[in-house]
């Protein structure tokens, strides 16, 4: 059995691999890893050396070989479409790793929507052929309360795709219609087989795509992850 440990900008994700399967695993505790026969650490940070040593400290793991994975220019036949294919987060690199195992052979719009939203085109032959970087829900939010001195927020998301009424629903429902407005102006640009969604604001997002292919593949950057393994 293997851990898988995706760490974003806002939190860490794990999962387990074993014969092949990947499954979520929720909690990232210590006494939850303990009990299990790990036989290595396999994982992805967009975030900060010192956060990655914190929590390589906190979840006890210590004696078990951890395996960092970066963005490539190529590996398992997707092409990376950067000069400098190192500086592509890697869990964008993973996301299209994931995206063409899941759907081989298949035009991929790959949304990530995190601390910031990613979205990265992959073509049937699994070229990347570049993508977007924009601020997440969250971060448009908080960018606009903080730099102004008359909006505010509420503690919950409750954004939708109507006119707002208030302060609190002109601003969460402009960030949604922003995040949307950019995932409809990417397939406009360059319409694809499918569209996979991850990310922790997937939810919010998923009710707004009826009208095209989505998948919403919360293990999405496991299954690139999981791709590193040897066995
Ligand atoms: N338990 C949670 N903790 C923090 N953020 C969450 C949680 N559940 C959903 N979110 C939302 O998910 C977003 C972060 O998504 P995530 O994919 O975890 O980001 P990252 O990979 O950048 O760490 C936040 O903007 C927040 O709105
Ligand atoms: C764009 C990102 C911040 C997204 O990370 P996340 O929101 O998932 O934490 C991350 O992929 C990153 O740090 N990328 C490096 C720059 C690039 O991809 O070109
Ligand atoms: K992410």
């Amino acid at each position: 059995m293997y851990l898988l440990l995706d760490i974003g900008n806002t939190r860490e994700k794990a999962a387990l691999v074993k014969n092949g399967k990947v499954t979520p695993l929720p909690q990232l505790a210590p006494e939850n890893l303990a009990k299990l026969p790990i036989k290595a650490v396999y994982f992805a940070s967009v975030t900060s050396q010192e956060k990655l040593i914190t929590l390589k400290q906190t979840l006890g793991l210590a004696h078990l070989p951890w395996r960092q994975v970066y963005s490539d220019a190529y590996a398992y036949g997707v092409r990376n479409v950067y000069q400098q294919p190192q500086t592509l987060g890697v869990d964008r690199w993973l996301g299209m790793l994931g995206g063409q195992s899941l759907f081989p052979g298949q035009s991929i719009l790959i949304v990530d929507a995190g601390t910031a939203v990613t979205l990265d085109w992959l073509d049937a032959n699994a070229q990347h052929s570049g993508g977007w970087i924009l601020p997440g829900l969250k971060m448009q939010q908080q960018a606009v309360v903080s730099n102004t001195a008359k909006v505010f927020n509420s503690e919950t998301f409750n954004g939708r795709l109507e006119a707002g009424v208030d302060t609190v629903t002109c601003l969460q429902n402009g960030c949604l219609a922003a995040v949307l407005g950019a995932i409809r102006l990417a397939w406009q640009e360059a319409p694809c087989s499918k569209l996979l969604l991850t990310g922790g604001d997937s939810k919010f997002i998923k009710p707004y795509l009826a009208e095209y292919p989505v998948s919403v593949e919360p293990l999405l950057i496991f299954h690139g992850l999981a791709r590193y393994i040897d066995m």
